[in-house]
């Protein structure tokens, strides 16, 4: 049976100066798009350049689309990958016009009217200097390339970080017009909870080199509760699904509210009031 992953980490590991990143174990579906968060340093952005083949694995396999990269399909397999991630500082004394002509001489597929509509939307204008664009422009023009080949898969890292509001939410709707055919996957390292809520269906969580947690953002509104209880053991306490324990007044976080009303069933506790987890509180207690 055809694979549905467009791409497949396995036990990943990169040793880089004094940091260890995995071992990582990562799947993203055809059609669905997976948040990477953690904690600034916990090794985001080295995935994201093992993943582009700026640096390589001490060990492990990256597949994508069911081909590990190697010397001879680096350039057709990066014809499918748009990427945000400052790739384009060392041609900052191009213009944005000079880059596009560079960058698009790359991409059989690149899209001379989506990037004109693109630079249009962002405001960006293509005579200036990529050295001399702020912060948020460089990014704006990032995205605009990025998009602007038609990739099967994008990989953003921190897409939004440094951009104005009315253009976040471009960013955002231009991302969910991307990922609407059903037939296009990201990943995006994100800070920000709104982006997580409204474009992805997966979220993994990485500290300090390691993915601690994953999960479907809608098992995790499904499953996650805080509970008041009117009383409490040791075996609950120190349940699996047990997660954040509060004396006073008697509260606790679980990932699953429905086993754990058993468990209060049998212990003859009751449960006095029970209230939705967000996204944020989970995304805290990893971090
Ligand atoms: N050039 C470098 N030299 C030494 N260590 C580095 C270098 N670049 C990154 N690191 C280390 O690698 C680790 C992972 O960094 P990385 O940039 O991947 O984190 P991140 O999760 O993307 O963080 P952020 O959210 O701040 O962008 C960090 O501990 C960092 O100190």
């Amino acid at each position: 049976m055809e694979s549905t992953n467009v791409m497949t980490i396995k036990e990943l590991t990169k040793n880089y100066k004094a940091f260890m990143l995995g071992p990582l174990n990562l799947n993203v579906e055809k059609g669905t798009s997976v948040a990477l968060v953690g904690a600034n340093g916990s090794g985001k952005s080295m995935l994201f350049r093992l993943i582009m083949n700026i640096l390589q694995p001490t060990e492990g396999s990256i597949e994508i689309f069911d081909q590990e990269l190697t010397m001879e399909n680096e350039v057709s397999l990066k014809e499918k990958l748009g990427f945000v991630g400052e790739l384009l500082e060392p041609f900052s004394y191009l213009s944005i016009k000079e880059l596009s002509t560079m960058i698009s001489f790359w991409y059989p597929t690149w899209d001379d009217k989506t990037y004109h509509h693109l630079l249009e939307r962002y405001q960006i204008n293509e005579e200036t200097k990529y050295g001399n664009c702020s912060k948020g422009m460089k990014k704006k023009v990032e995205f605009i390339f990025s998009l602007s080949h038609h990739p099967d898969l994008l990989l953003l890292d921190e897409p939004t970080a440094g951009i104005d509001i009315s253009t976040q939410r471009k960013i955002k709707e231009d991302l969910m017009l991307f990922m609407e055919s059903g037939e296009k996957s990201m990943i995006i390292a994100t800070h920000m909870v709104d982006e997580i809520n409204q474009l992805c269906d997966y979220i993994t969580v990485l500290d300090r080199g390691k993915i601690i947690y994953t999960a479907n953002k809608d098992e995790i509104y499904e499953n996650w509760a805080r509970l008041w209880v009117t009383g409490m053991t040791d075996s609950i306490r120190n349940h699996p699904n047990v997660f954040h324990f509060v004396e006073q007044p008697l509260q606790l976080i679980t990932n699953n509210w429905q086993i754990l009303e058993d468990e209060f069933r049998t212990e003859g506790i009751t449960i006095t009031h029970s209230q939705k987890v967000s996204l944020e509180e989970v995304i805290d207690l990893f971090q």
